[in-house]
């Protein structure tokens, strides 16, 4: 089920899927690079209304013309779960709408 911890060869078997994607300190995370810092606080809100349809929520972190996704599972123990890498499809999937790289 999606909120079991992945072991180690999974997370790295599905992040081969996911380029720019990266494992670390228990998370999942990806940064994108944005034009300008409006387009990136929009892509901050676009994947606000993603997580709360999924009803799991990374930590977002605005920068100047950046945002940074990462994300664990917390009721898993803050480990890595289908949750974290379901929620990393849906982003991936609506990042170049936004000229994100
Ligand atoms: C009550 C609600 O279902 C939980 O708090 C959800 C919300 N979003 C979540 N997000 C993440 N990343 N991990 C969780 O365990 C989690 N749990």
């Amino acid at each position: 089920m999606a909120d079991e911890p992945l072991s180690q060869k999974e997370i790295e078997d599905r992040l081969r899927e996911l380029p720019g994607w990266a494992f670390e300190d228990d998370r999942i995370i990806r940064t994108y690079r944005l034009g300008t810092h409006f387009a990136a606080s929009a892509l901050v809100a676009h994947i606000a209304a993603v997580q709360d349809e999924l009803n799991h929520h990374s930590d977002l972190t605005l920068g100047y013309n950046t945002v940074r996704v990462s994300v664990n599972t917390h009721s898993a123990g803050d480990a890595v779960t289908g949750a974290d890498f379901a929620l990393a499809e849906r982003v991936e999937a609506l990042a170049p709408s936004h000229g994100a790289s």
